[in-house]
């Protein structure tokens, strides 16, 4: 099956897990494409960075907290081709960072339990990683 030539974008995002168990999401602001979907924490990939100093970048942006390399695991990936691009976005877990996450940027943040992620309407490439945080968690 063919992508249409569509470049392939690299997101990287983070299932933040709480002592409760519970992941956090952000809702995306009024403006941007997909803008009121919760999304997991994260963003591109900029040149010259690996995944997870993207984000520790966007950890530390956009909700105020610090993690650092060994407090990301991997645990799944999302390959979702949107309209002018194709998303291959490896989704990781931390349990460990430091801070009280809020939304710096003016965007609302929720914590969810696994079995309520489907109460939250994401972005359509989001929908096949949900059943690996419920297994998990
Ligand atoms: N962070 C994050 N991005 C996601 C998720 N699901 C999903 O399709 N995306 C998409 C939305 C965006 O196209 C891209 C993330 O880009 P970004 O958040 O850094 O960029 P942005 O919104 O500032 O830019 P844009 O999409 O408005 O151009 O990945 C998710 O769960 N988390």
């Amino acid at each position: 099956m063919s992508n249409g030539n569509k470049p392939i974008l690299l997101v990287a995002a983070c299932a933040l897990v709480d002592a409760d168990n519970r992941i956090l999401l952000a809702q995306r602001p009024e403006g941007k494409s997909l803008a009121g979907l919760w999304e997991f924490p994260g963003g591109k990939v900029e040149p010259g960075e690996t995944p997870e100093e993207t984000l520790i970048r966007e950890l530390e942006e956009e909700l105020g907290i610090a993690t650092k390399v060994p407090c990301l695991a991997p645990l799944t990936f999302a390959s979702h081709t949107y309209e002018t691009f194709h998303l291959l976005m490896p989704l990781y877990i931390c349990r460990r960072y430091e801070g009280i996450a809020h939304g710096r940027e003016g965007q609302a943040v929720k914590w969810v339990r696994a079995n309520a992620l489907r109460d939250y309407p994401m972005p359509p490439a989001d929908g096949p990683l949900i059943p690996f945080l419920q297994d998990l968690l």
